[in-house]
């Protein structure tokens, strides 16, 4: 959550679109009622769910409860506040594309806010398939549900088109309806607590601000892997692949954290501007150069947590023959003054080892005079930015071996930065900023547009290729040796942390 007060929390209704849905119910509902419970919003908010499928209200109020009840992050021990939280829905059965159904939805909007006195503030959150965005946002104007005398926003899901041509097209249609300010895009990286403390660890610290740029980092790596294949999700994931899925959006987003300049003040316009920047500096890779700098991946069979597991494409309802990637890696320049001739390594992945995301920098290592030598195991400097599933920092500096003379080895300084405190989930944060207007943790859309320009030719020149860029390895490792070799390359290698936690 961003620093601002919250004495502009309001009264207000939500109206959530797919709200018996997966994201609803794993995600969306037991955020709100964290919320709710710790008293972080407004206490007089209504919420509309819609769904095609017909529902009482009792029946939905069912389905908000038993969401709690299973996904909230700790057991739920109120039954009296709960059962308060749940009053609070109503459901409504619509098909989002019938403009009709949309003058009931605005008489029921208008209705909660009339007998619980709720001034005009709607947030309209689609948690519905991306093809619906568009078409949902103009009926909202059209019956006349985006006008009146208290502020309207929209929240928007993931993911925010195919590629540019299809995003800008989205970006329009929506803009239509709703102003830019009043336009919120998930990306729910973003909500997590270890990304937003990027810029805190950066800039509100002189340690590491004056050492980092070229001079004394050596590179910066970002990890997003994850032990889970591509589970239900086969019609979206077999033509998103991992490049689309996460590389567009949630690593390119922690790169433009790590690299941009400290922007003038904390308001989101000056962060945004700063992102942005980053990514106009990011090279694109076209053609050749594609294959030099990035790999593409698909898992086969293997074993995990001591069980065996089918390849990507012995999963339910992928094609025998696909060439989706289910993990990606890449060497990434941004050529500015601060990073030129750094690389930014990244890679995600899906059935692999571990499920860590973090971001490490390597600083440049000491001169060899004194030092190095056989007995010695010094190691470079590192900063390891813990996001998932720890939350932390650690440092790894060189100090001498207790007992020995000169002996030196690295030691790791770590910092648990969940250890002890309740961490509210991703989506409790930005549900929670949304419902402030505040979008310093939201994706502008000229982000969303250059990261897709980023990504498009590299997508181009693979589907060129066809086969032959595509590498194989086992489900259960760390990714095909060919994502190591883009480091050895450099001279440099993945800076594995230890193993630990399992999938969520
Ligand atoms: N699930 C997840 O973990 C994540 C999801 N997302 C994004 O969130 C969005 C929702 O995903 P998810 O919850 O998984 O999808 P689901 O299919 O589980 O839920 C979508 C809901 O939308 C409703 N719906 C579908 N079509 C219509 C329609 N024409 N009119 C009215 N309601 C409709 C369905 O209800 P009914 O059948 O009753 O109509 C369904 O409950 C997508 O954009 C997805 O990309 C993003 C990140 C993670
Ligand atoms: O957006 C997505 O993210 C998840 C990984 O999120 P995390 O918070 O568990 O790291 C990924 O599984 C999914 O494919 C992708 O759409």
């Amino acid at each position: 959550m961003s620093n601002q007060s919250h004495s502009h929390l309001a009264p207000f209704v939500m109206v959530l679109f797919g709200g018996a849905g997966d994201l609803a119910r794993r995600k969306l509902l037991p955020a709100l009622y964290g919320l709710y419970r710790s008293g972080l919003i407004h206490q007089d908010f209504q919420v509309i769910g819609l769904g095609r499928s017909e529902r009482g209200p009792e029946e939905y109020r069912e389905v908000v409860r038993q969401a709690v009840n299973q996904y909230f992050r700790v057991p739920v021990d109120d039954e009296d506040g709960l059962q308060s939280f749940c009053n609070k829905f109503e459901y409504m059965s619509l098909d989002v594309r019938d403009s009709a159904g949309y003058q009931q939805l605005k008489e029921q909007v208008e209705m909660r806010e009339r007998e619980s006195d709720i001034p005009e503030n709607r947030l309209f959150y689609l948690a519905i398939s991306p093809q619906l965005f568009g078409e949902v946002s103009t009926h909202l104007r059209e019956n006349g549900l985006t006008q009146g005398s208290g502020w309207r926003r929209l929240v928007i899901e993931k993911p925010f088109g195919d590629d540019y041509p299809s995003a800008e097209k989205l970006n329009n249609q929506i803009q239509e309806s709703f102003a830019e300010e009043d336009i919120y895009r998930i990306d729910h990286y973003l909500g997590k607590e270890m990304i937003q403390n990027i810029q805190v660890i950066r800039f509100a610290n002189t340690l590491f601000e004056h050492i980092w740029n070229n001079q004394y980092i050596s590179n910066v790596q970002i990890t997003a892997s994850e032990t889970v294949g591509v589970e239900d999700r086969v019609a979206y994931y077999d033509h998103a692949g991992a490049l689309r899925d996460m590389v567009q959006n949630h690593i390119l987003q922690m790169v433009m954290l790590v690299a941009m300049e400290p922007p003038s003040h904390l308001k989101p316009e000056a962060i945004h501007e700063e992102k942005v920047k980053v990514l106009r500096s990011l090279r694109r890779w076209s053609g050749t150069a594609v294959d030099e700098n990035m790999v593409r991946g698909q898992y086969t069979g293997g074993i995990q947590d001591g069980k065996e597991v089918p390849g990507y494409r012995e999963e339910e309802g992928v094609p025998t023959d696909s060439l989706n990637e289910t993990f990606v890696a890449g060497r990434l320049y941004i050529d500015n003054f601060r990073w030129s001739g750094v690389p930014f390594y990244i890679r995600s992945g899906k059935r692999m080892d571990r499920k860590t995301t973090e971001v490490v920098i390597q600083f440049k290592s000491v001169p060899d005079n004194l030092y190095f030598h056989k007995d010695n195991n010094l190691g470079p400097n590192l900063l390891v930015i813990k996001i998932n599933p720890q939350e932390g920092l650690s440092l790894q500096i060189n100090a001498k071996k207790p007992g020995t003379e000169t002996e030196v080895v690295p030691i790791a300084m770590d910092f648990c930065h969940d250890c002890g405190t309740e961490t509210p989930e991703a989506y409790e944060s930005l549900l929670r900023d949304a419902l402030e207007g505040d979008r310093t943790y939201f994706t502008h859309w000229e982000e969303v547009a250059l990261a897709w320009k980023f990504v498009d030719p590299i997508r181009e020149a693979w589907d060129r290729s066809e086969a032959s860029s595509l590498c194989f390895y086992e489900a259960g490792s760390t990714g095909p040796k060919e994502a190591d070799g883009l480091l050895q390359q450099d001279g440099t290698q993945w800076h594995l942390t230890e193993l630990r936690g399992r999938q969520r």
